[in-house]
């Protein structure tokens, strides 16, 4: 989730009512290309319970990453708990009962980086999204 720091920051600013800030780190890539177990680095710090939760990541892949966060806001007491992705890759990988509530761009299924996203934790920095080839 370390990928999402530049695009929260965007959504942020133009996000017009209040609200606070909070962030969790789960991990499944750890730099590698394939995925594997969710590795939880930070829990969320603010209280969930009652409260509406705008979940921001920078892509959905397989889903799991996204899937485990919001059940643990539920978990917490969320009320409701809503996903928000800079971009989504398209293939048939996707874990069951987890899709963005909100997405910006679909991604065909290639190894991606740049805007927050990294290639061997290099990369995250670049302002636009990149493929391998
Ligand atoms: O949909 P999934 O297949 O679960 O993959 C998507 C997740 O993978 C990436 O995180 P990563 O594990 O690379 O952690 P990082 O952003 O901290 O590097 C990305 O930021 C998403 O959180």
């Amino acid at each position: 989730m370390h990928g999402a720091l530049i695009f929260a920051g965007q959504l942020a600013l133009k996000i017009a009512t209040d609200l606070e800030f909070d962030y969790v780190h789960a991990t499944r890539y750890r730099g590698g290309a394939t995925g594997g177990q969710l590795h939880w680095l930070r829990a969320p710090q603010l209280p969930l319970v009652g409260r509406c939760v705008l979940l921001v990541d920078d892509i959905l892949d397989e889903g799991h990453t996204l899937k485990a966060v919001r059940e643990d806001c539920l978990r917490r007491g969320a009320k409701q708990v809503l996903i928000v992705t800079l971009c989504r890759k398209l293939h048939d990988r996707l874990a069951p009962g987890i899709e963005s509530d909100f997405n910006g761009l679909d991604l065909p299924d290639r190894y991606v980086f740049g805007y927050g996203m990294d290639y061997r934790e290099q990369g995250r920095n670049l302002p636009a999204i990149y493929a391998l080839k």
